[in-house]
């Protein structure tokens, strides 16, 4: 079968390291997304999807934290595989395109693990879901995508829309709060993907009113991610020390983030579930459970650390730019160009110079991922029967660090750098990789 998902390539890595989240148009073609729609769709008229529920988070009376369960007016939804199995086999029956889908995201997951070079690992779906905001108003309230069962190693939440009649006005935008940067309002535009961090990604979906269905399909991928899930941050010259600081805790601790969002979004979740839910004494629970929440987290963070997060925050994107990326190279010495298939990729023989000597012959530019995943841009002038190579063009996120590990040359590191060019010594890194062996 041919493939059904558009490719991922680096850009997809360096936007989740650095935001934790990543957005591509066309992702599968058009015809696929017509007739997966119309699935979904046919499903929906057919009473096959159940309104969408939320367990509101409430103080109960013996004063414990519980959970009243609440539906969203306007939202349908099946979930069609759950823990990896097929859940609602009478919704996949009548729908083969979208089961062909399903079928291949072994192939999406596996552009994923290799544009991220695996510091991003997706081992399995463990869920996707089917959904319809028919209208009227059908919205999320602001929350994470954490899994049901504490045991689940959810990561990444890929997000696939399907309405081809979508305009400006008609509301149902995704809107992603990836702290510290500034929140994107996502049009769910026909044949977009929208992929996050599951577990640290604050998101909700504003009010739909369009006319027609807004159609969504939901993936849920289990795996492991060996850095913190976006990345730690990396200091720039254009971000505050103390802040950089700040978003680097937070991030290595999930569960804190997610406490802090509390504080951050607070006016924003408060609305989102006023959005999203009919007025109720239940609603109102948890509103005043929220704001109590609220207080108790604002009080454990010392007010300077606030205050400094005002002055800089939203903090400005700048991520390395890894459009024009040619090329890529995984921990080790596999470097694997963009227009080779993936399995011919996978397969190169990379001892035999022929990615290298491509890299050279194009002065195509090349992303090379270092074992501590942080990632230097650069052309190949040259290299060597051992793979040493002469970089050119060397743009990198922490220089120092970057060279340290790589190992170079030349002692002088530093001036070399001044001149843009950074001979450097490839090997320390293809020693790691265990399925290379250097001849
Ligand atoms: O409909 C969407 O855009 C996203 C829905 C969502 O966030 C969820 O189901 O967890
Ligand atoms: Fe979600």
């Amino acid at each position: 079968m041919s493939d059904m998902w558009a490719h991922v390539g680096c850009a997809a890595a360096a936007a989740l390291e650095e935001r934790g989240t990543w957005m591509r148009d066309d992702a599968v073609a058009a015809e696929t997304a017509a007739d997966v729609r119309r699935e979904i769709l046919d499903c929906f008229e057919q009473g096959l999807l159940t309104q969408s529920g939320n367990k509101l988070a409430v103080r109960t009376s013996d004063g414990h934290r519980g959970g009243i369960v609440q539906k969203k007016p306007h939202v349908y939804e099946a979930d069609v595989i759950v823990d990896g199995l097929v859940q609602c086999p009478e919704v996949l029956e009548k729908c083969p395109v979208l089961s062909a889908l399903l079928a291949q995201e072994m192939q999406l997951r596996k552009m994923f693990n290799l544009a991220t070079s695996s510091w991003l690992q997706l081992d399995r779906l463990e869920q996707a879901k089917v959904q319809v905001n028919s209208g009227s108003g059908g919205a999320f309230p602001c929350h994470f995508d954490l899994p049901a069962s504490s045991d689940a190693r959810r990561v990444l939440t890929v997000l696939l829309y399907l309405n081809p009649d979508w305009t400006e006005g008609d509301g149902g935008e995704v809107e992603i709060f990836p702290f510290p940067f500034a929140d994107s309002c996502v049009p769910p535009l026909d044949r977009r993907l929208v992929a996050f961090s599951s577990c640290t990604t604050l998101h909700r979906v504003r009010p739909f009113h369009g006319a027609a269905g807004r159609v969504c399909i939901n993936l849920w991928f289990e795996g492991e991610a060996q850095i913190p899930f976006p990345a730690p941050l990396r200091a720039s010259a254009s971000y505050d020390e103390q802040v950089v600081k700040v978003v680097r805790i937070l991030r290595q601790q999930p569960p804190e983030l997610r406490a802090f969002c509390k504080v951050w979004y607070s006016d924003l979740l408060a609305q989102s579930l006023r959005d999203a839910f009919e007025a109720s004494e239940a609603l109102e629970a948890a509103l005043d459970l929220h704001s109590a929440e609220r207080q108790a987290v604002e009080s454990r963070i010392a007010p300077a650390t606030l205050r400094l997060l005002r002055e800089f925050l939203p903090l400005e994107d700048v991520a390395i730019e890894v459009e024009d990326c040619a090329g890529y190279c995984h921990t080790g010495l596999e470097i694997v160009n963009e227009d080779l298939n993936e399995e011919a990729a996978e397969m190169a023989d990379l001892f035999d110079g022929s990615v290298l000597q491509k890299c050279v012959k194009d002065n195509s530019q090349v992303l090379i991922n270092c074992r501590n995943n942080r990632k230097i841009l650069a052309r190949v002038k040259a290299f060597d029967r051992h793979s040493n190579m002469v970089l050119e063009n060397v743009r990198q996120g922490e220089g120092d660090l970057v060279i340290s590990v790589l190992g170079t040359r030349d002692g002088d590191a530093t001036k070399q750098m001044k001149n843009g060019r950074l001979p450097f010594c490839a090997r320390e890194m293809w020693t790691e990789t265990p399925s290379l062996s250097c001849r």
